[in-house]
């Protein structure tokens, strides 16, 4: 199986070129590619196949040539990946898939809009966050709230007065099950000047990663909200880097950088 690894601030994935549609993609198969140790490592895969190969996809091979078939690093499927849709984009280019300038990939939460040159950052129309009301979480003892965000995958975007440096992410923070119940990506936030903030996220599916940009984007939202504002430009620093996040009244974008890494074959021995 060919593969090219990437990653946007940290946030790091296994790209599956499958030109073809041929990829049969069980959420075991994606667990061992993921595996840090026993496989290639990543926060998730990205599967490049073309729109119209993919049944949840074709109605967009219009506005998309390529669908990013999007898994977390435990097998399950999201939506929407920020930081993936510009990584995906990145290996179209480099792969001579698209041309650099702007187009569209296509999404299981819709096309998205990509806008790169041949080297640098990469932009993505993230599309109009939804705030969908409150909600809370719990860890290391202390109870957090904060903003429920829809990025087309669920978010829980909490300001906190607590230093985000002091929290320990390894385990899963606890949230509402019935405000969430397909589980949810929630970001801790600190502000640090003048419409800049520090985040830390624990992914739905994949633990804590370095960096998250669906996640960025709701930060944004929450930090806005929590000022009185609801349109601006906001950096948003992650453990991995810092992405920038434009509000305007009807959409959001997400840039950041987004590195190719290396490639190579991946020979899937299942123990
Ligand atoms: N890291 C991604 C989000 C990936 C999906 C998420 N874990 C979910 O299950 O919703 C990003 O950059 O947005």
């Amino acid at each position: 199986m060919r593969f090219v690894k990437g990653h946007g601030t940290e946030n790091d994935f296994v790209i599956l070129p499958d030109p073809e549609g041929r990829l049969d993609l069980s959420a075991e198969l994606v667990s061992r590619l993921c595996d840090r140790r026993a496989g290639i490592g990543g926060d998730g895969i990205l599967r490049v196949v073309p729109s119209t190969f993919v049944a949840e996809a074709e109605r967009y091979a219009a506005q998309a040539e390529w669908f990013m078939d999007y898994r977390n690093a435990d097998g399950s499927v999201a939506e929407m990946c920020g930081n993936g849709v510009r990584v995906f984009a990145r290996y179209l280019v480099d792969a001579g898939l698209a041309t650099a300038g702007e187009f569209g990939v296509a999404t299981r939460d819709g096309v998205k809009r990509v806008r790169l040159g041949m080297a640098g950052d990469v932009t993505v129309d993230m599309g109009r966050p939804k705030i969908l009301g409150e909600s809370r979480t719990w860890l290391n003892g202390r109870e957090y709230r904060g903003l429920n965000v829809n990025m087309g995958n669920p978010h829980l975007a909490c300001v906190i007065d607590d230093p985000v440096t002091e929290l320990d992410l390894d385990a899963q923070p606890r949230y509402d099950h019935a405000v969430y119940p397909d589980g949810v990506n929630i970001e801790l936030i600190n502000p640090v000047g003048d419409h800049a903030v520090s985040m830390r996220v624990y992914e739905r599916g994949s633990g804590e990663t370095r960096s998250c940009g669906t996640g960025a984007v709701a930060t944004a939202v929450a930090a806005a909200y929590a000022s009185g504002e609801k349109t601006g430009v906001w950096k948003v620093r992650v453990l991995g880097g810092t992405l920038k996040i434009t509000l305007d009244s009807d959409t959001s974008y997400l840039t950041g950088p987004a590195a190719l890494v290396a490639s190579g074959e991946y020979h899937d021995i299942a123990i």
